[in-house]
């Protein structure tokens, strides 16, 4: 892991929670990344998430937004985390308000992170120069409109990443000539699981098997995936009074014994990992969570043969939304904007794929090269008539 650019620590005054903001990388003077509140976050966690999401910002073809991430380590479900959160977000706020730009992540919601911005008069956070862009600032109008909109009954915002993880497994599974009908099973069933699921049974795709934070739900003939989601609570937790009589329900931990030719993790990171990577019945993993499969996992997963679609090349739905629409790249309109992101990530995972037979090579190992970050300082924002010469 390459070092971070900057990384400030967090300690609250009214409980035990601590959080990190890691800037892996500057464009320009902006970085953008997500807020994620979990007991089990670390700074470390929080600098591989920050790196992570430099690279996806290369994938995402952005030229105007480098990479970072914030981590909380605290219970999201506990009656204060928004307290907590609200805490942690105006402690950062003199780095939000130069351009900063934090949005949610696991155990956070998108709307609580903007309301917190709002008690400060900032609606999106932009560098000075951005400020001033009137291009940028429609950006900004035509963003929170969209962030109102739906697809497919989805808060588009909602939508937008898990329907890019399909597409970029859609376009694996077919470079891999897979079966029609193939059988996924999916950890996770929060805003990237649930809209994944919606998609690839869409596209013509079994959903077999769906873990939440309680259970996991199976059923070899496909799950119901629209009921599942008209019944899921705003954890991302599914209703077991709506299961069919022909699902069979069981531990969560179980997630990796399900036959299926494709996995999805969509929840936490490390879950494949030492203990359990050998169990890994598929051909294909996409990994729709950022980090999620541990690096000793790695190994066995490579030495399987078997083959991935990496966190940044699949998982870039958001920020994809968020520049294309800010920065103007796609025409404000949801349909575009879904259309983008398929474009892109099918691009990018036939890259990825074709270089990997062409090279003979692991697709993890050819995506750490072809989507590189640059580590650059700020010095560029400095006033030159104060240039300090080297002591
Ligand atoms: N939301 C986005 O746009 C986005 C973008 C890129 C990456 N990601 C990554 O995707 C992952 C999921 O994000 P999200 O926004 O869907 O989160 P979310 O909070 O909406 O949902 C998380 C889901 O994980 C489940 N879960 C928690 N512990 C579990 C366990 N032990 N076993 C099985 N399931 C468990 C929860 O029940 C819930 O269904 C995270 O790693 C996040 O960093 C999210």
């Amino acid at each position: 892991m390459a070092k971070a650019y900057l990384v400030i620590e967090w300690n609250d005054t009214e409980t035990d929670a601590q959080g990190w903001l890691v800037v892996h990388n500057f464009m320009k003077g902006y970085t953008g990344g997500g807020t994620r509140m979990h007991p089990s976050v670390t700074k470390e966690e929080v600098e591989r998430l920050a790196e992570a999401m430099a690279y996806k910002y290369v994938a995402s073809d952005s030229e105007t937004t480098g990479g970072c991430k914030a981590g909380i380590s605290y219970d999201y479900k506990a009656p204060d985390a928004y307290a907590v959160l609200r805490r942690f977000l105006i402690a950062m706020m003199p780095y939000i308000d130069k351009g900063v730009s934090l949005g949610s992540d696991l155990g956070t919601k998108y709307e609580d992170v903007l309301e917190i911005f709002n008690e400060f008069s900032i609606d999106i956070p932009l560098t000075p120069s951005m400020k001033q862009d009137p291009a940028v600032l429609q950006g900004i109008k035509d963003f929170d409109v969209l962030m109102k909109t739906r697809i497919d009954g989805l808060l588009l915002n909602d939508a937008v990443t898990g329907y890019g993880v399909a597409f970029s497994t859609d376009e694996a599974w077919k470079y891999k000539n897979g079966k029609d009908g193939a059988s996924v099973v999916i950890q996770g069933f929060g805003c990237v699981g649930a809209s994944c699921a919606l998609k690839l049974s869409q596209l013509g795709y079994k959903i077999v098997g769906i873990s939440d934070a309680n259970l996991l739900v199976t059923c070899e003939e496909g799950l119901d995936v629209q009921k599942l989601i008209d019944h899921k609570n705003v954890y991302g937790e599914m209703d077991h009074d709506y299961f069919e009589s022909n699902y069979t329900v069981r531990s969560n931990e179980n997630w990796l014994d399900v036959d299926c030719d494709i996995v999805i993790p969509c929840a936490l990171e490390d879950v494949i990992n030492q203990s359990n990577a050998d169990s890994v019945k598929s051909s294909l993993i996409v990994e729709a969570a950022n980090i999620p499969i541990s690096s000793e996992g790695d190994e066995i997963i490579k030495h399987k043969g078997i083959d991935i679609v990496n966190d940044f090349v699949a998982n870039l739905g958001a920020i994809r939304f968020y520049d294309a629409v800010i920065f103007g790249l796609v025409k404000p309109d949801p349909q575009d904007v879904i259309d983008d992101i398929e474009k892109l990530c099918r691009k990018n995972t036939y890259q990825l794929f074709s270089q990997a037979k062409k090279q003979n090579r692991y697709q993890r190992d050819i995506a750490y090269e072809i989507f590189k970050p640059e580590v650059s300082d700020l010095l560029e924002f400095a006033d030159p008539s104060k240039k300090v010469a080297a002591q």
